[in-house]
């Protein structure tokens, strides 16, 4: 049995559909997914088995141009994670066709191209156009940057990404496999928690408080009468956001805490005690600590 192994870096602009593709193809959610843009903030990674091949996705930050440190730490993380990996795939929308963004991204790819690393191209969204304008803008792409592969996929309805998971099984090199079979994803269970809880308050809080809060698991415990226990605390960037997050007599943390305690228990697939606490943890945007633990190199941060 000739066992194949290795890393995919999914990049792209924000709200390219990244993190869709990564589920659709883990199969598992393991990357959260909004409608809000730059929601990634953690380099996720996640398995996916096809045959004897084991694929490990980068789920890197969208690339865009960097505004505040952390944007930048992201845009570094972005690339550190596309330089690591066997194989690039470069995402792009495919009603939006070759944006401003999408050209510096090419050119990047281009500056810092790696050797013997392959690089394909995936139009998404292709359920949003017509055969002919994606023909054209193949053509147009590849002018610019001969792309080994091009694949038209639409990663929310499952269109072509088979025959993308394919051949980037075909396209890793030869090796054992580095993770256990029946591991999803790298991440630990508590940290997908974390993720779950995040999004509620991402989508619950979206005017109020744009990016500046994250959630950490605290404690876990898996009890004996099959059920588990989870303490999360949500941090916040001001004392003033605490309020926001907890809502008139802790409505709003109260609702946030039912939702996400329903999602982590159908993704355990075990009845869950969610407890949430909210915590002021001011300037953490300016914290390297914080950047290591979110997958980030402060150092990079700077480059
Ligand atoms: N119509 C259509 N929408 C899609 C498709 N793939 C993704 N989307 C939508 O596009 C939006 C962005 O998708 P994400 O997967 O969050 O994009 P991302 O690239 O991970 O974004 P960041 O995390 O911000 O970098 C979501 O609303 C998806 O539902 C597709 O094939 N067709």
């Amino acid at each position: 049995m000739t066992t194949r192994a290795g890393f995919v870096a999914l990049i792209g602009e924000p709200n390219a559909g990244k993190s869709t593709l990564l589920n659709r193809m883990v199969g598992a959610k393991v990357s959260i997914v909004t409608h809000k843009v730059q929601t990634t903030r953690t380099r996720i990674r996640g398995i996916a088995m096809a045959g004897e091949t084991q694929i490990i996705f980068v789920d890197t930050p969208g690339l865009f141009r960097p505004r505040r440190r952390l944007d930048r730490a992201m845009v570094a993380a972005a690339w550190t994670g596309a330089a690591d990996a066997e194989i690039v795939v470069l995402l792009i929308e495919a009603h939006r066709g070759l944006t401003e963004g999408g050209k510096a991204v090419i050119q990047t790819l281009k500056d810092r191209a790696i050797e013997g690393q392959r690089v394909a191209l995936a139009i998404n969204k292709i359920d949003k156009v017509k055969a002919e304008a994606l023909l054209r803008l193949t053509e147009e792409v590849n002018a610019i940057y001969p792309f080994e592969e091009t694949f038209l996929i639409s990663a929310e309805r499952g269109h072509g990404t088979e025959h993308l998971k394919e051949w980037l099984a075909q396209s890793l090199p030869e090796g054992p496999w580095l993770y256990p079979e029946d591991q999803i994803a790298d991440l630990p269970l508590r940290m997908i928690a974390a993720e779950m809880t995040r999004e509620k308050l991402t989508l619950r809080l979206h005017q109020e408080l744009p990016y500046e809060l994250t959630v950490e698991t605290e404690a876990w415990e898996d009890r004996p009468d099959g059920s588990t226990k989870i303490d999360q605390i949500i941090y916040v960037a001001r004392d003033g956001h605490k309020g926001i997050v907890l809502g008139h007599k802790g409505e709003t943390v109260k609702t946030i805490g039912q939702q996400a305690r329903a999602e982590i228990a159908s993704f355990l697939d075990r009845p869950v005690h969610l407890f949430l606490t909210v915590k002021v943890r001011e300037n953490w945007l300016n914290e390297s600590e914080r950047y290591t633990e979110m997958g980030l190199d402060f150092r990079d941060g700077h480059a």
